[in-house]
């Protein structure tokens, strides 16, 4: 019963925002078009039940007139019929896709917002597969939302009209029970509860592991589309590295965590089938054998036989409700859980925001261009391993950083650069001082060239003479004609051409702090020194941070840093470079 109130509590919170949005008008009136087809179906069902009496009372007493003219009746009443099935789609569908859009968007926003979907990787598996939860979760949690939604709602008002109608057509029965006489008036009424409860309870009890088993399956089947997009996305290295048999190992064992699983739904949904189709197949005659007592009885007519069993059937079905929507039900309660954890998880990564570690202050007087007090630099498992006492680097510096491999100068870099967010400590900059970080690893996306050149902004900011002008300066000259060209660039251009086309980024951007890690590391060292000598000449304001292991990396800046001391954490203080004892 708590699971059961939790998950209504999980529906709302996902599913009411949308109606008190800005949309909430548009969202409300075809919500409302929806329920009033559904209930025009309702309608239609009982005018057809009404219909049957008369109907079948014609064929008994053999009055063809009659006959006639109830069949002008009954295609009158399919015609509605029909209209309400067509609209009650369309405007289903219509609804669906608005608040999809509406939903989609919002869950973007979120997950790209604030660094969210970094901190999620941060923050390990407790999000698995955004990119499922908003492609696919958000689809299915609209659309069985709605279906099951409007379905209850028409199951709850055929349900009245049903049993008001086959309340008055059923008579009192008198039963002896444990001794005791009872006189049980609308007997059908609480045959067809009774039949429906015990049907719905056994449908629990048999279908219940169904809901884990779907909420694996989505799981499973996104951690083997991931793995698959890493093989692409990776193949010259695996190719290189000779790595098929390993991936194909490991592909092979995500998609048999998928087929152990869905042996499993197959295994729980044979039982269940079992169960419901049989359970099915008795509901189609068992009205009639409760009824057709008093027809045999003579106590009524064929139609009022008819009427009765649809009624009954009818009533039977609407409590029914949660045996024939099981498996629906079941997946829709898989696709709550997977986007409120999705939420929560979102939402720890944003509370974590609120307590950013590292709080940039921008201070209009600030004299230095960076300003680092008492850090304490930490990883999510809370050990420390950068300490930084009291730094300051001025306007137009340019700062060597060194220290052994993996001693956490990127991740001091990442700090400075916003995104980290574990460990203490104040970063100082100017109001409005820009600060950009190049990896080793530029990120490339694919697309036109001029895009990636000036990522993130559009190429449109910038006009072609000054694009052209930027990758010329890095000795890109050979692809200026190419940058209207749409490729796979990150496949296409060599990792040293990747990091030049990174610096032309820079030149573009003109940033006032700018992090090298290990930015330059693929070209060769003249090809390096002149980078570094064409930052200073075009950018000669910026203040520069660089890693490098290079030696030749000293001469190119005015000052070196060094990660000092052999445990953890390591104090970055001024002095000689970092040297690596020899082996
Ligand atoms: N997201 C993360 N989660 C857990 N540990 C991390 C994460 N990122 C980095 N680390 C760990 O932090 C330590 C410092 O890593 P970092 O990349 O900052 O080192 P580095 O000094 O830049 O190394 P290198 O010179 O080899 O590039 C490493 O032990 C690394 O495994």
């Amino acid at each position: 019963m708590r699971a059961l109130l939790t998950l209504l509590r999980d529906i709302r919170r996902l599913a009411l925002p949308y109606f008190r949005s800005e949309e909430r008008w548009t969202a409300i009136g075809l919500l409302g078009a929806v329920i009033g087809l559904e209930l025009a179906w309702v309608y239609c069902t009982v005018l057809l039940n009404r219909w049957n009496n008369a109907f079948y009372d014609a064929i008994q007493e053999k009055d063809f007139g009659a006959f006639k003219h109830q069949l002008l009746i009954f295609c009158a009443i399919a015609a509605g019929a029909i209209c309400v099935a067509v609209y009650q789609i369309y405007l289903k569908q219509w609804l669906e896709i608005r608040w999809r859009r509406w939903l989609t968007k919002r869950y973007l926003e979120h997950w790209l917002g604030d660094d969210t979907h970094y901190r999620l990787r941060l923050s390990g598996d407790a999000a698995d597969n955004p990119d499922q939860r908003i492609a696919q979760d958000v689809s299915m949690f609209v659309s069985q939302t709605i279906s099951v939604g409007v379905g209850l709602l028409g199951t709850i008002v055929s349900l009245t009209s049903f049993s008001v109608i086959l309340w008055g057509l059923s008579g009192a029965i008198d039963l002896k029970l444990f001794g005791i006489d009872m006189h049980v008036p609308g007997y059908l009424f609480w045959a067809a509860l009774l039949y429906a409860a015990l049907g719905t309870l056994i449908t629990h009890f048999i279908g219940k592991p169904l809901v884990r088993l779907n909420f694996d399956q989505q799981r499973y089947e996104a951690d083997f589309r991931v793995d698959m997009v890493r093989v692409r996305e990776n193949s010259e290295q695996i190719a290189l590295l000779g790595g098929e048999p390993a991936e194909s190992r490991k592909l092979e064992g995500r998609f048999g965590r998928i087929l152990d699983n869905y042996f499993g739904l197959m295994k729980a949904q044979k039982r269940l089938t079992w169960f419901t189709a049989g359970y099915n197949q008795v509901s189609n005659i068992f009205p009639y054998v409760v009824v057709s007592p008093g027809y045999f009885a003579g106590a009524i007519q064929l139609g009022t036989l008819m009427q009765t069993g649809s009624a009954f059937g009818s009533v039977q079905g609407a409590f029914s409700f949660f045996i024939s929507s099981y498996s629906t039900l079941a997946e829709w309660t898989s696709v709550v859980n997977r986007l409120t954890g999705f939420e929560a998880a979102m939402e720890v990564a944003k509370r974590d925001d609120g307590a950013r570690a590292f709080p940039h202050r921008r201070e209009a007087a600030q004299e230095a261009a960076l300003a680092l007090a008492d850090m304490d630099v930490r990883l999510p498992t809370g050990e420390a391993i950068v300490a930084v006492d009291r730094l300051s680097i001025g306007k137009g510096e340019r700062v060597l950083v060194t220290g052994p491999s993996g001693g956490g100068k990127t991740t001091l870099f990442r700090a400075i650069a916003g995104i980290w967010p574990f460990g203490t400590g104040t970063i100082t900059l100017p109001q409005d001082a820009r600060v950009m970080i190049l990896p080793q690893r530029p990120y490339v996306p694919v697309g036109r060239l001029d895009d990636a050149l000036t990522y993130p902004l559009p190429a449109t900011d910038f006009d072609h003479a000054r694009l052209a002008e930027a990758l010329t300066a890095v000795g890109l000259e050979v692809l200026v004609h190419r940058l209207e060209e749409q490729a796979l660039w990150p496949h296409i251009l060599s990792l040293g051409e990747q990091q030049r086309l990174s610096i032309a980024r820079a030149l573009l951007e003109q940033p006032d702090v700018l992090l090298l890690d290990e930015a330059t590391a693929a070209l060769d060292e003249p090809s390096e020194a002149a980078v570094y000598a064409l930052l200073r000449a075009r950018l000669p304001q910026a203040t520069v941070l660089s890693i490098g292991h290079r030696a030749t990396l000293n001469a190119l800046h005015d000052r070196t840093l060094a990660l000092s001391g052999t445990g953890l954490p390591r104090r970055l203080v001024d002095g000689p470079a970092f040297q690596p004892e020899a082996a």
